[in-house]
């Protein structure tokens, strides 16, 4: 718990201009801007030491299954019920949910700590966090608070501090909003700004208050496991067909019903850009729904000692609970036998077998590289046709001197200017001197002289530290998409394998991969007998929603 001193600054900039160019967001008001964000913590800092931790994020556009079926003399005997390929918090929620229902887990971890995107490293006394920030799902209160109820599932729980602002916008021509914590400040503050458009913006929060109170009613298991999803519908039709008449639907098209100001409809896109890297036209309606309303329901909250305590507390949970997880342990080969997935090799040679194998790799690492050989199944083609690789980013963690940060700093910063265009994938140093340079101009006077500590990452660091393809931030839909209809579930087209994580339906967020977690785990269950399973009705439900798919 070092964290009485915790502060980051970061700066997701998929801002790039290849990236506002290339998609919808040119045709709502940003083209030629450059798009960054940036986040930092402030409590208690000058008081248990003198400099603070700083990060800033930015993004960059930047664009194998060796075939062991069947093999002879390979014992295919399982030790385990099932074997998680990655300690992401997807993987480490299927993993910790599958343990305490009973089964004996196995969880290969490539890295030296777990948590993938929700990990941590350390340098020069700092802690910082190396991706996920903006805890959703962190409260004590509701059905969603998914990462809650992860720790307590294993008898973990953590101290948090709620974060007043969700973030701080700063977009072209002057206007600034605030996301404060209470719904009625935030209402107020876009209502101020937006005066003829109060009716619009009510009712279009509102819809999303709808969505948002139909998925917090409910009980949240696998979307795939019929005896439960029938069984949903029958206590809670009305929320049930409220979610699946928004499944299809976006927030761009919805917001365009009741807000006609472009300025508008650019902060909506901006609000949705945080949290799928893509504007508002093309996020899910039920994503717009969860977060833009968790935030004022349950809050952004905080953990002390930094986001990385997470996935350790899942991982101790996991070992309490008789699971076992290994680090340094680099999934190369998922083994099938005769078509099934039946265990895992590992770069040093090792092998582990298990009765389901669940993969927190992308879909395109799963199938690209650990099923090398294999034909693509049809559900990957399909998902593969819909959604591309969201583009990587750029990191600057910094240590800056406490008296730089006033101390009612917000906590996360998005700043949208309009510059000229640069190369940012040749020239990284150059690139973080200039966005610390904006920084210094737009928000903190004095930050250059105060930095004590800078590192940058590039999209290479995150294909590297987060294994993950081309360092992807996760999966974003291609063209404009039939909001979550096409995103694929937990099973896959191998008997055996499962995937969970954000290439998964309901795709990137730390909250998000929790759920695919939650769902992952109940579909395995109900695989391997430790839930209710219904063979007749699990073939036509399954076969029902790969036909929802391809509609997408
Ligand atoms: N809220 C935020 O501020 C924020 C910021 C950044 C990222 N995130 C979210 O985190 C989400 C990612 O979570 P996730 O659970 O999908 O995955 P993840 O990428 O975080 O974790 C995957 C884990 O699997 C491991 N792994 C991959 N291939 C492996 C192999 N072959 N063998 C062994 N281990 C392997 C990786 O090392 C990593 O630890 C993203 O969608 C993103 O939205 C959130
Ligand atoms: C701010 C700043 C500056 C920075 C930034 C940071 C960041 C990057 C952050 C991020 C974040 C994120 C990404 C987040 C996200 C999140 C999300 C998206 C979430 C989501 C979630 C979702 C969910 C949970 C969903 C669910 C769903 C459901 C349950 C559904 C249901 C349905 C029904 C019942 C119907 C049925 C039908 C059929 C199946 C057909």
């Amino acid at each position: 718990m070092n964290l009485g001193c915790y502060q980051t600054i970061q700066f997701p900039r998929s801002g790039k201009v290849r990236f506002l160019s290339s998609n919808p967001l040119k045709s709502s008001h940003l083209k030629g801007i450059q798009a960054g964000s940036v986040k930092f913590r402030n409590f208690q800092v000058s008081q248990r030491r003198k400099d603070v931790t700083m990060r800033l994020k930015s993004m960059l556009s930047v664009d194998s299954v060796v075939e062991m079926e069947g093999k002879e003399g390979v014992s295919t005997e399982s030790k385990y019920d099932a074997i998680v390929i990655g300690s992401g918090i997807g993987g480490l929620v299927a993993a910790t949910q599958l343990a305490v229902k009973g089964a004996k887990v196995l969880v290969c971890e490539k890295y030296v700590i777990p948590g993938g995107s929700s990990g941590y490293y350390q340098r020069d006394g700092y802690t910082f966090d190396v991706g996920s920030s903006v805890m959703f799902g962190f409260s004590d209160k509701g059905n969603l608070n998914l990462i809650t109820q992860a720790l307590s599932a294993v008898g973990r729980e953590m101290e948090v501090i709620p974060d007043p602002t969700t973030v701080h916008f700063h977009l072209p021509n002057n206007l600034s909003v605030r996301v404060h914590r209470e719904y009625s400040e935030f209402i107020e503050e876009l209502t101020s700004k937006f005066p003829h458009e109060k009716e619009g913006i009510l009712k279009f929060y509102g819809k999303c208050w709808k969505i948002f109170n139909a998925l917090n009613s409910l009980q949240l298991k696998s979307l795939e496991e019929p005896i439960y999803l029938f069984g949903q519908f029958f206590q809670k039709p009305l929320e049930c067909l409220t979610l699946a008449y928004y499944l299809p639907q976006n927030a761009g098209d919805i917001a365009r019903k009741y807000v006609k100001d472009p300025q508008l409809l650019s902060f909506i896109d901006a609000e949705c850009f945080i949290v799928s890297t893509v504007n508002a036209l093309r996020t899910p309606m039920i994503n717009a729904g969860m977060v833009l309303c968790d935030r004022h329901f349950g809050g952004i909250n905080y953990p002390v000692g930094g986001v990385g305590g997470i996935a350790e507390s899942l991982a101790e949970g996991l070992i309490d609970q008789g699971s076992e997880i290994l680090y340094k342990a680099n999934v190369t080969n998922i083994i099938l036998d005769q078509g099934k997935a039946v265990g895992v090799r590992l770069s040093d040679g090792r092998e582990f077998f298990a009765q389901t194998i669940i993969s927190n790799a992308t879909r395109w690492d799963t199938f690209g590289k650990l099923l090398k050989g294999e034909n693509l199944p049809k559900e990957e083609e399909n998902f593969q046709k819909i959604y591309v690789k969201a583009p990587s980013f750029l990191s600057i963690h910094m240590g800056v001197k406490a008296d730089v940060l006033p101390p009612d700093t917000d906590c996360h910063h998005f700043v949208l200017e309009g510059l000229p265009p640069k190369d940012y994938e040749a020239k990284k140093e150059l690139i973080a001197k200039e966005i610390i340079g904006r920084l210094e101009k737009k928000l903190f006077p004095g930050l250059k002289s105060s930095i004590v500590f800078k590192e940058v990452g590039t999209p290479k660091t995150h294909r590297r530290f987060l294994a993950r393809d081309i360092g992807t931030y996760g999966p974003m839909p291609r063209q404009i998409p039939k909001g979550l209809l096409g995103m694929p579930f937990n099973t896959t087209g191998i008997s055996g394998l499962y995937c969970v994580g954000d290439s998964c339906f309901p795709g990137q967020g730390v909250i998000a991969v929790a759920f695919s977690g939650v769902m992952c785990a109940h579909r395995v269950a109900a695989d391997i007998g430790l839930e209710k399973k219904s063979p007749i009705l699990d073939t036509a439900l399954l076969r029902l929603l790969a036909w929802l798919r391809t509609l997408a």
